[in-house]
């Protein structure tokens, strides 16, 4: 494929996952040197010669590489969350709805899910289109995500301060998490979800779970029909899998680590009858599915390779 991709941020952990992604396969992947991969002068540059500009920086530096390209050409996938909500991107989330994969294989701007609204989206869009959840249903959403989340600096500190300094760090607690708005966003909720995320003293995969109550819910959504929407809606999907349910081999566990490497994403549903509840689970790696592998497989839609 002939086609030129620069990569803004290929240091930190997301632009080099993404290189080892797309080490020897269709693209160009072209990167600035050490010296001016800062340099005002030099990105712009970059981002007006490129067919595809990914960028892998933090807020404040997307915003300010969209604003660099002047270039009508360029194409843009951002896997910051400048652009997330924002009028004009595409939301890079190929299984959000049937047309989404189009919408994104024919968009000038592409703004990657971040990596906990992957996972709640993929859960909850489904539920709400289906009317098996009611857009103003109260929920709470727990994660866990291994500590590659918190960028290259936070790595860093984590393992100069060694093995188990924090077993489990529970953050997110002023509830703004940037993440809440987007969730509701794509999720189709009509209010802010409470979002509590930790991060595990391992360095990457996420584990993200949601508890409904039977009794607040349509009296048609029992867990049963709520995984069967679920398995409906991504049957053909190729980087989400729901994992059966069965009353002969109950779920007991998840493991937050299981896709790491990869640009899969499982989704599960525990239920006791019983008790009328119901838990939503999903494991994806935070730096596959959650970034770099969704910034690969929002590029091969745009390049027409898949
Ligand atoms: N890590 C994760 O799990 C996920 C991250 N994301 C998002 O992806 C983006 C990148 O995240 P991540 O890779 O973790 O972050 P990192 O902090 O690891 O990497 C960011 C990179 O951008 C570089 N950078 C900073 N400012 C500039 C600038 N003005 N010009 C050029 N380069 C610059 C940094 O260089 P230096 O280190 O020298 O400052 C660093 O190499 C973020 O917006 C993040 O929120 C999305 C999903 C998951
Ligand atoms: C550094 C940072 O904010 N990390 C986030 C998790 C990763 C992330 O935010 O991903 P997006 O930028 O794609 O949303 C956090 O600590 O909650």
């Amino acid at each position: 494929m002939d086609l030129n991709i620069f990569i803004d941020g290929d240091q930190g952990t997301t632009g080099l996952d993404l290189q080892n992604r797309l080490r020897g396969g269709e693209f160009r992947i072209h990167t600035l040197p050490e010296g001016v991969r800062k340099d005002a002068a030099a990105r712009r540059a970059a981002l007006n010669a490129c067919d595809i500009a990914i960028l892998c920086l933090p807020d404040a530096a997307a915003r300010e590489a969209a604003a660099m390209i002047e270039n009508p050409a360029v194409r843009v996938i951002d896997a910051s969350s400048a652009h997330r909500t924002s009028p004009g991107w595409v939301y890079g989330l190929p299984e959000l709805d049937a047309g989404q994969g189009e919408r994104i294989a024919s968009a000038s701007r592409v703004t990657n899910p971040g990596c906990y609204p992957t996972a709640a989206v993929a859960l909850l869009r489904p539920l709400t289109d289906a009317g098996l959840l009611p857009a103003d249903y109260p929920l709470t959403i727990h994660a866990v995500s291994g500590y590659s989340g918190q960028g290259r600096a936070g790595v860093q500190a984590r393992e100069a301060a060694g093995a188990g300094a924090h077993a489990l760090t529970v953050y997110g607690l002023a509830l703004e998490h940037k993440h809440a708005p987007e969730i509701e966003a794509y999720a189709g909720l009509a209010q802010r979800p409470i979002f509590v995320p930790a991060y595990g003293s391992y360095r990457q995969g996420i584990v993200l779970t949601i508890g409904l109550h039977a009794r607040l819910l349509p009296a048609h959504a029992s867990g049963a029909r709520i995984h069967e929407c679920l398995a409906q809606r991504y049957r053909g999907a190729a980087h989400v899998r729901v994992l059966p349910m069965s009353s002969a081999a109950p779920l007991t566990e998840l493991d937050p680590q299981v896709h790491n490497g990869s640009n899969d994403m499982s989704l599960s549903v525990a239920c006791n009858e019983r008790m009328g509840q119901i838990v939503l689970g999903a494991v994806l790696d935070n730096l596959g599915k959650g970034a770099a592998g969704a910034a690969v497989q929002n590029l091969r839609l745009m390049a027409g390779a898949s």
